[in-house]
Formats: structure tokens, C-alpha cells, sequence
């Protein structure tokens, strides 16, 4: 089923934040409907640093592909400031789609951009996000590719301010408005009550950052459309791989770890090991 027609149902998506080809199956595993591929998990674990713009367009088609390969699930993909003007814009559209997108996720931040829940934030115009906005609309392949106009406004011009932008980018063909770090749960709802019925709204749950998190349930009553929760994952294991070195270090072996850790055939299980040797076998001749 395409994001689109998915997106018209009443029931909220789930979009939980993937790094990689790993993450994106762990999460599929789970049971998951689409996935998030998060610029700040992608800088936070392939770069060790925050997500204030350092990370590159190929860098994350590069990602958006490997885990186009191992999932066929549906991928909404953090394009930033779509890397520059509507031109760059344009041309990660291109290269999203390429790679295997099913949404791409733009901002009208100015670059170099930061995480929507960091202070000192900085705007481009509206007049130029909306364009940005109809370039990317006219560069893609498929009419099936979502563009999600997201405003980081609240934070540098006021509530109402992200709401009249978030106005402008449905005006220049949006198909999903995300209005980025509501400060409470009265400008949740306040989002929900001005847009929802018009077109689907994304909610981003930060664990710290400056929303109130609330679950799936709560916001799909409220009329959000979608949630992601872009960098828990990264949070979660942080924290186990900063145990596990820990006490690998003062322990100088794994054993008192294991009951937090695969083995080696419970990672072959999550990995396909042997589905993928068989595979193989069907194909070079040693199965007949
Ligand atoms: C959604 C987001 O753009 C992301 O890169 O995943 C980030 C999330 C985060 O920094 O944890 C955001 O700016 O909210």
C-alpha cells in the first residue's frame, strides 16, 4: 500500500527512527508499518556528532538505499534543508527517490541547520520555503512521493507565526505539514484543531527535547496522522553499548554481559544467516 493511501485511514503510523540497514530490519521485525530514516541517527552514530547540518545528502542517499535493500517497507527520509536552494532541493529529491524514498521530510530552517529541539534556531524566508517546496513537488518522479513541510518556527517566530508558514507550504503543495517542537500540550492540540481533516500532520517525538512526548494513541485521537521518534533508538543503545564496553573493560570478557547481548547464533537469527546460505545454495549448484 502506498504512504498516500495508507495516510487517508483513520489509524495513526508509527514511523519509530533507523540509522541503517540493521535498525530498519530490527524495526521491520517488530512489526512496524514504515520506518524513519533520521538525519540526527545517522549523525549521531555514523559521525559521533549532533545534528547541526554536517551530514551530506549522498551520505544519506547512500543509507536510503541499504535499507531499500533489506526492507520493502516504506521510508520517510530526512531531507533537512533539502542541502541548499530549490535547486539542491530539487536534486535530493532526485536522488532520494533513487535511492528508494517514499517521503522526504524538508525544513525551513536556514543552513547551516540544527536539531528543531537545540536553541538558536535560524529561518529562511517562507516565500523562499515555498519554493523549495514546488520545485521539489515538480522534480519528483512520482506523484506517490510525499513531500513533508516541516516548520521549525514555533522556537524563532512564535506559534502563530508557524502556523501562518505552515499555511504557505500547504498552499505550495505540502502533502504532510509536520510544525516541529510544539512546547506544550496545548500547541499540540492547537496544530491538531487548525489542519487536522485538511491534510495528515506528523507529530516528532524527542525523548528530552522540547515536546511533551505522548504516546501514538493520545495524537492519533487528536488528529496527527503520523509519529516518528527519530532518535530513541540511538538513545537506547548508547546507553547498552556504553555498558557493554564498560564491562568488557573491567571485566575482560563478555561473560558477565551475556544475558544483555546476543550469542552468536541469536544475532545469526536476527541477521537471516541461514535463510541467506540457503538462498545461496539454491543458486551455485550445491542443493541439487
Ligand atoms: C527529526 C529530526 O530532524 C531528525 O533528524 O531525526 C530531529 C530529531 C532529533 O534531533 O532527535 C529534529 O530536529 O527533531
Amino acid at each position: 500500500m502506498s504512504l498516500r493511501v495508507r495516510l487517508a485511514q483513520d489509524k495513526i503510523l508509527m514511523a519509530p527512527g533507523v540509522y541503517d540497514a540493521l535498525t530498519a530490519s530490527l524495526a521491520s521485525d517488530a512489526g512496524f508499518e514504515a520506518l524513519y530514516l533520521s538525519g540526527a541517527a545517522v549523525a549521531y552514530t555514523r559521525l559521533g556528532r549532533p545534528d547541526i547540518g554536517l551530514t551530506s545528502v549522498t551520505e544519506m542517499a547512500d543509507t536510503m538505499a541499504l535499507i531499500a535493500d533489506r526492507t520493502d517497507l516504506p521510508v520517510i527520509i530526512d531531507a533537512d534543508t533539502g542541502f541548499g536552494n530549490a535547486l539542491n532541493a530539487q536534486r535530493t529529491m532526485r536522488q532520494y527517490e533513487r535511492a528508494g524514498a517514499a517521503a522526504l521530510q524538508v525544513e525551513d530552517q536556514s543552513h547551516p541547520k540544527r536539531c528543531g529541539h537545540l536553541a538558536d534556531k535560524s529561518l529562511i524566508s517562507p516565500q523562499e520555503m515555498a519554493g523549495k517546496i514546488s520545485a521539489m513537488a515538480d522534480a519528483r518522479r512520482s506523484y506517490g512521493t510525499l513531500i513533508i513541510a516541516r516548520t521549525d518556527a514555533i522556537a524563532v517566530e512564535g506559534f502563530q507565526a508557524a502556523i501562518d508558514r505552515a499555511e504557505t507550504y500547504v498552499a505550495a503543495g505540502a502533502d504532510v505539514l509536520f510544525i516541529e517542537a510544539p512546547q506544550s500540550r496545548d500547541q499540540l492540540r492547537a496544530i491538531a484543531e487548525h489542519f487536522a481533516g485538511r491534510l495528515p500532520l506528523l507529530a516528532n517525538m524527542v525523548e528530552g527535547g522540547a515536546t511533551p512526548v505522548t504516546n501514538a494513541d493520545d495524537l492519533e485521537a487528536q488528529g496527527f496522522s503520523i509519529v516518528i521518534f527519530p532518535g530513541g533508538i540511538v538513545r537506547a543503545l548508547a546507553r547498552s553499548a556504553q555498558d557493554y564496553y564498560a564491562s568488557l573493560h573491567m571485566n575482560g570478557s563478555n561473560t558477565p554481559f551475556a544475558d544483555r547481548m546476543f550469542d552468536f547464533s541469536g544475532l545469526n537469527q536476527v541477521i537471516g544467516t541461514s535463510e541467506m546460505l540457503e538462498l545461496g545454495k539454491r543458486y551455485d549448484g550445491s542443493d541439487d
